[in-house]
C-alpha cells in the first residue's frame, strides 16, 4: 500500500498557530500521547473481557514505553494495545483527529483576542505531537487477527504518506521526529517530570527507556523505573524482551550490590512510575488510614500527616471520586495553598481550577477524578456549568457529613483541629447558607478558659451571669486586662481574632435571633461591679453623681476633650484604674469607617461619625481615690494632670494601638513619674 493525501486543512498557519498558542503548556502532547497508548490498551482489554480478542493470552502484559534517544532526536511512544489498520488510520488520524484539530483552529479564531483559559485545556489529541516534532509517524499493527502493519508519516502537519507498515507485534508506535521546541523533552528528567505531572495515575504501567550506546552520558541521576538499553537492543528486541531483560539486569544488580540477597528479592521487576490502580478507585471500606495518608504524602509532597479526609466515591446522578484532605495549617500563609488536582478517567486535567470545589474548601488538598465533567472548555463556561454546581453541593454535603459525624464520634480529636479548619468553616457558612444549617451544631467558639464550646454550649453555661449575650475578644495581647477582670469573676468570652471573624460575629447575631454578640469592652456586665446592698440611699445616690460629674469635669479639662464621657464605677478589680468602653455597635461603625476609609463618598456620610466611647473609672482603685480627694485642689494640680493623663493612656492601651505621638507622650510621662519617685526615695 502506498498513499498520499493532503489533510485538506483550511488554514496554512496550522502549525504556526499549534506552537504558539499552546506554547506555555507545550509538555502537554506527553498527556496526550501517552493517554491515547492508554485508551488504546484499555479498549483492547475490554474486547477481551467481552470475548471479542480470544487469541490474545488471559495473562498478557501490557504496558507503555516512552522511548528516548537523545542522539537521534527521536522520541518513541510505544503500547501494545488495539493498534490500527491502515482503515482505522484513514478514520481516526485523517479524518477525526483532524476534525477536532480544525475544530481547535475555529476555536481559535473566534477566540484570538485573548481567553487563553482554554490553551491548555482543549484536548487537542494526537496533533499535539507537532508542537515538539518536524514529523510524526505512526507504525501500528492491528490486534485483528490477520490484520497488516501500517504506516503513516506526515512532515508538516498537512500532507500525509501511508505506506506498509514494519510493526510485527501488536500494538502502536508513535514515532517524534523531534524539533527544537522539543528537544528538552529528550532528557530523562524533564520527561519523567512531564509524566509524573500528567501522567502519575493512568490505567496502564508506564516505562521510560533511554536509549544510548554511550555509558558516559545516561544521566547521572537515572530514575528507578528508567530502562537503559543501547541502540542494538532497541532495534532487535521487542518490547517484551526489553522488559525480561530489564528484570534480569535489576535482578543482577541487585545480586552484586547486596550479596546473598533473598530470593524474592532478585526477582524484583522495575516498577512502572505510574500507579496505575490509585487509591480513590479503591471503596473507601477498603482502603486504610496509612493507605490514605502515604498517598497524601505522595501526591502532595507534605510531611505533616493530614488532619482528616472524605474519600468520594458516587457513580450517580453523576460519576466523581477522589480524596479531599484537610491539611495541617503550619502558618496562616498556607491558607492560600491548597490544591485540587483534577483527573478525567485517571488523566490529569489541571490543578488549578478554582470552580470545582466550593470557594471555602480552597485550602484542601486532593484528587479529584469526574469523567463526565466538560473540560475542553474555558472557565467562564465552567462557572456556569450546571454540572460543576452539582458536584460543589455534593462536595458540601459529603463535608459536613464528615464534620458532624467527627464531631459526634471523637470530639476531643475534632477541638484539635478546630483551629485549623475554624475560619474555613465560619466563611463557608457565610458564604453558603445551607451549610451553616447543616453544620451550626459543629462549630466551635474557643474561650478564654481555653475550652471549645459550641454557641448553644457557651449560652448555657453563662447563662445565669449573662443571658443571651456572647462575649468575645479580637486581641488576646491588647485586651489582656478586661479578659484578666473577666476571668477573676469566673468569665469567659470567645476568642475570634481572624479576619473572618468580623463578619462572623454579626452574622452570628443574625443567625441566633435575641442573641448579643459584643466585644469585651462594649459594656460592663454586672458581674465586675460591686454591688451595694439593698436599696440605695438617696445620700448615696447624690454622692455618686457628684463623684462622677466631679471626674469627668477633672479628665475633660486635663484632656482638653470636652467631649469625653466619664463615668465612676465600683469594678471588684481593685487593681484597674480606668478602662475604656466603646459600645459594641459604635464599635461596628468604627470598623466599617476603617474598611471604607479610602472612600470619598463613604469619607463624608461617616465625616461626623464620633466614637461613642466611655472611660469608666473605678473608684475602688486607689490612683482614682487619690484624684477624688485631689480635684479642684491647686497644691495637687501637677501630680493630678499627670496621674489623669496617664491612667487615661494606660485604659487606651488595652483598648486599642496608641498613636506614635500618644506613645512618645506616654513614655516621656512615664519617665517623668519615675524621677519624681526617684526623687522621693532621696
Ligand atoms: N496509540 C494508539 N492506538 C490506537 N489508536 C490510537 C492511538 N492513538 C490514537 N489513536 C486513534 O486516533 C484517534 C484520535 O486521537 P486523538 O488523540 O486525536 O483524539 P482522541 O484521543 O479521540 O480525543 P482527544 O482530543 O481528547 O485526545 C483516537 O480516538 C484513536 O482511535
Amino acid at each position: 500500500m502506498n498513499e498520499k493525501g493532503n489533510l485538506s486543512i483550511n488554514s496554512e498557519n496550522f502549525l504556526p498557530i499549534i506552537k504558539k498558542w499552546l506554547y506555555t503548556d507545550k509538555d502537554i502532547f506527553i498527556r496526550e500521547l501517552v493517554s491515547n497508548a492508554c485508551d488504546a490498551v484499555t479498549k483492547l482489554k475490554k474486547l477481551m473481557i467481552m470475548g471479542e480478542a480470544d487469541h490474545i493470552p488471559a495473562d498478557e502484559s501490557f504496558s507503555v514505553h516512552v522511548v528516548l534517544n537523545k542522539d537521534e532526536k527521536i522520541m518513541q511512544i510505544v503500547d501494545n494495545g488495539i493498534g490500527m489498520t491502515d482503515e482505522e488510520i484513514k478514520k481516526y488520524i485523517n479524518q477525526i483527529a483532524f476534525s477536532g484539530a480544525t475544530d481547535f483552529l475555529s476555536k481559535y479564531e473566534e477566540k484570538a483576542d485573548g481567553d487563553n483559559e482554554i490553551i491548555g485545556h482543549f484536548g487537542l489529541g494526537f496533533y499535539s505531537a507537532f508542537m515538539v516534532a518536524d514529523k510524526v509517524e505512526i507504525d501500528t499493527l492491528s490486534y485483528l487477527p490477520g490484520a497488516a502493519a501500517a504506516k503513516w508519516s506526515c512532515a508538516d502537519g498537512i500532507d500525509y504518506e501511508m505506506a506498509d507498515g514494519t510493526r510485527t507485534e501488536r500494538g502502536t508506535t508513535i514515532t517524534l521526529h523531534v524539533s527544537e521546541d522539543g528537544e528538552e523533552f529528550l532528557d530523562e528528567s524533564k520527561m519523567y517530570e512531564a509524566l509524573q505531572k500528567y501522567c502519575a495515575f493512568m490505567p496502564v504501567p508506564i516505562f521510560i527507556d533511554v536509549i544510548t550506546n554511550d555509558e558516559e552520558k545516561v544521566e547521572p541521576e537515572k530514575k528507578d523505573n528508567t530502562i537503559h538499553i543501547s541502540q542494538e537492543e532497541a532495534a532487535t528486541l521487542t518490547k517484551d524482551e526489553i522488559l525480561a531483560k530489564a528484570n534480569k539486569d535489576k535482578a543482577e544488580e541487585t545480586e552484586s550490590a547486596e550479596g546473598s540477597e533473598k530470593e524474592e528479592e532478585k526477582e524484583e521487576e522495575p516498577k512502572p512510575l505510574n500507579d496505575p490502580s490509585p487509591l480513590w478507585l479503591k471503596q473507601p471500606k477498603d482502603c486504610t488510614d496509612e493507605e490514605y495518608k502515604a498517598f497524601y504524602h505522595k501526591v502532595f509532597f507534605d510531611l505533616n500527616d493530614p488532619l482528616f479526609w472524605i474519600h468520594l466515591n458516587m457513580d450517580y446522578p453523576f460519576r466523581l471520586k477522589g480524596i479531599l484532605y484537610f491539611p495541617k495549617l503550619v502558618e496562616q500563609m498556607d491558607v492560600v495553598e491548597g490544591q485540587i488536582k483534577l483527573y478525567s478517567n485517571q488523566v490529569y486535567i489541571a490543578d488549578n481550577i478554582k470552580e470545582v470545589v466550593p470557594e471555602f474548601l480552597l485550602l484542601l488538598k486532593g484528587v479529584l477524578d469526574c469523567p463526565d465533567m466538560p473540560l475542553n472548555v474555558s472557565r467562564s463556561a465552567l462557572q456556569n456549568d450546571g454540572y460543576v454546581e452539582k458536584m460543589n453541593s455534593y462536595i458540601t454535603k459529603k463535608v459536613a457529613d464528615k464534620l458532624n459525624q467527627l464531631f459526634k464520634a471523637d470530639r476531643t480529636a475534632y477541638e484539635g483541629f478546630w483551629d485549623d479548619i475554624g475560619m474555613f468553616f465560619k466563611y463557608g457558612c457565610m458564604r453558603e447558607e445551607k451549610l451553616y444549617d447543616k453544620i451550626k451544631d459543629a462549630l466551635l467558639l474557643k474561650t478564654t478558659d481555653g475550652v471549645y464550646e459550641t454557641v448553644a454550649e457557651y449560652l448555657e453555661k453563662n447563662k445565669e451571669k449573662h443571658e443571651n449575650k456572647i462575649f468575645f475578644v479580637t486581641d488576646e495581647a491588647q485586651q489582656a486586662q478586661y479578659i484578666r477582670m473577666f476571668k477573676e469573676q469566673g468569665l469567659e468570652a470567645a476568642i475570634l481574632t481572624s479576619p473572618v471573624d468580623k463578619p462572623f460575629v454579626s452574622f452570628l447575631e443574625y443567625k441566633n435571633p435575641g442573641v448579643k454578640v459584643q466585644r469585651i469592652d462594649a459594656d460592663i456586665t454586672d458581674t465586675l461591679q460591686e454591688k451595694t446592698e439593698g436599696e440605695e440611699s438617696e445620700a448615696k445616690k447624690q454622692a455618686d453623681a457628684f463623684a462622677n460629674t466631679q471626674m469627668e469635669n477633672l479628665f475633660r479639662g486635663v484632656l482638653g476633650n470636652e467631649n469625653l464621657k466619664v463615668k465612676a464605677e465600683n469594678l471588684k478589680a481593685q487593681n484597674v484604674s480606668a478602662m475604656i468602653l466603646l459600645s459594641e455597635e459604635s464599635r461596628r461603625m468604627m470598623e466599617m469607617m476603617e474598611a471604607y476609609g479610602d472612600n470619598e463618598m463613604y469619607k463624608a456620610m461617616f465625616a461626623q461619625v464620633k466614637p461613642d466611647e466611655t472611660l469608666v473609672l473605678n473608684k475602688s482603685n486607689k490612683l482614682v481615690q487619690f484624684l477624688m480627694d485631689a480635684a479642684g485642689k491647686e497644691d495637687k494640680k501637677e501630680d493630678c494632670d499627670m496621674i489623669c493623663h496617664q491612667v487615661y493612656d494606660l485604659a487606651l492601651m488595652s483598648h486599642r494601638t496608641l498613636t506614635s505621638e500618644e506613645m512618645t507622650a506616654f513614655i516621656d510621662r512615664s519617665n517623668q513619674i519615675l524621677e519624681k519617685l526617684a526623687e522621693l526615695e532621696k
